[in-house]
């Protein structure tokens, strides 16, 4: 199929999401027009360059509905019935609800394709817009029965120009996948966090790396994840139930070593819940969402002394090797930080080699 037609479309709902597909549109060369409910925060994101704060002139190539997941069928609806495009799609995070609520009100449309980018952040409004959110990150698209093709290739070339992977699945694929992958994870990580809330502050105090990697999304202002959590409630709980049951069986196994240490089925039980972890994180997608990536880690001590860093950089820089990620872990009063390198395996020696040879003190 030729390239389908994409120079002019319209973002309902100015948020984070609305005005990063609007920045990483115009980047591209698109002519994006805006609106929100609250006409300040369309001021607000054209003001940031996502965009024009106003209605179309004339039917635009693609209307992206960028609105909550509970307004996300009226605001299609109304646009489908203005004719304000020729391609129809949505951002938001739950596709068979909405989609199936819209295909109710217009039975055989074929210019409607359900997107979902599979990227945020903790927080919502066009000030916390970024033009790279997208880049390198799935965008599920949910076709409908009905959808035609070449409203499908339109979505999916505006996926690609926000520098995002286009993936297809039918929306209630999505919304289970999404329900293990974000949702149930997005519960967890919350009620692990609330534990914390009314903890003694000497043990909140003792927190390590740990529990601020679990619990990164509890950050998150809890209504729009309420929205989510009501449209996909069934998948959900799914989830939640299937954890209920590996929280029976690690409770199970804990009375069992509560009342003999040395109960060898009952460890095993835990090393095996243990071990399915280990399993499940490894099939984890690498960051450029492609297969999982397995990195080697290569632990540095920095001194904790201005142009330390720096050095090292320079360092790893002299050593010609790429470094995929890099953490700093560093605790208050201590005169090192500890720098993980994470690089490709086949790199890990090198690179130990060339910062232990330049007077590193490689931890491996
Ligand atoms: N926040 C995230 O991490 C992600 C969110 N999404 C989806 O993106 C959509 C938008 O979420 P965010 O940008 O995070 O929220 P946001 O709160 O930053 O922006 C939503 C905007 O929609 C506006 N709005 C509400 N009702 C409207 C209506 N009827 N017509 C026009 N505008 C309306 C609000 O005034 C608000 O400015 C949601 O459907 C969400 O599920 C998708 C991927 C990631
Ligand atoms: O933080 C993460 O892991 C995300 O992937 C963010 C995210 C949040 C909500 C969505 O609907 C999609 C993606």
């Amino acid at each position: 199929m030729s390239d389908p037609h994409l120079s002019t479309v319209h973002v309902a709902g100015a948020g984070l999401i609305g005005a990063s597909v609007g920045l990483a549109l115009r980047r591209a060369g698109v002519h994006v027009t805006l609106s929100d409910r609250d006409p300040e925060v369309a001021r607000r994101a054209g003001e940031l360059g996502a965009g024009e704060p106003r209605t179309p002139a004339a039917p635009v190539d693609v209307f992206v509905a960028a609105a909550p997941p509970h307004a996300v069928a009226d605001v299609l609806d109304a646009a489908v019935r203005d004719g304000l495009a020729t391609s129809y799609t949505d951002v938001a995070g739950v596709k068979a609800g909405p989609l199936g609520e819209l295909a109710r009100r217009h039975p055989g449309l074929d210019a409607l394709v359900g997107g979902h980018p599979m990227a945020g952040r903790e927080r919502s409004g066009p000030g916390a817009a970024r033009i790279d959110l997208f880049e390198g990150r799935p965008w599920i698209l949910t076709p409908l029965p009905a959808t035609a093709p070449e409203h499908l290739a339109r979505v999916e070339a505006l996926a690609r120009l926000c520098g995002a992977t286009p993936v297809r699945m039918a929306p209630d694929e999505h919304d289970r996948a999404v329900a293990l992958v974000s949702h149930a994870p997005h519960v967890v990580a919350a009620l692990v966090a609330g534990r914390l809330a009314a903890a003694e502050p000497a043990a909140v105090e003792v927190a390590g790396t740990g529990v601020r990697d679990i619990t990164r999304v509890a950050e998150s202002d809890p209504a729009p994840w309420v929205s989510l959590l009501r449209e996909n409630s069934r998948s959900v709980a799914e989830v939640l139930r299937a954890l209920r049951a590996d929280l029976d069986a690690a409770l199970d196994a804990l009375a069992a070593l509560a009342a003999d240490p040395d109960d060898v089925h009952a460890a095993d039980d835990v090393r095996r819940l243990l071990a399915a972890g280990n399993a499940g994180r490894a099939r984890l997608p690498g960051r450029h969402g492609g297969r999982p990536e397995h990195l080697a880690v290569v632990p540095v001590v920095v001194p904790d002394r201005p142009g330390e860093l720096a050095r090292l950089l320079a360092a790893i820089d002299t050593a010609g090797v790429n470094v995929e990620d890099l953490a700093i872990e560093h605790s208050l009063g201590q005169p090192a930080g500890l720098a993980e390198l994470l690089v490709r395996p086949e790199s890990a020696d090198l690179l130990a080699a060339a910062l232990t040879a330049d007077g590193w003190s490689v931890h491996r």
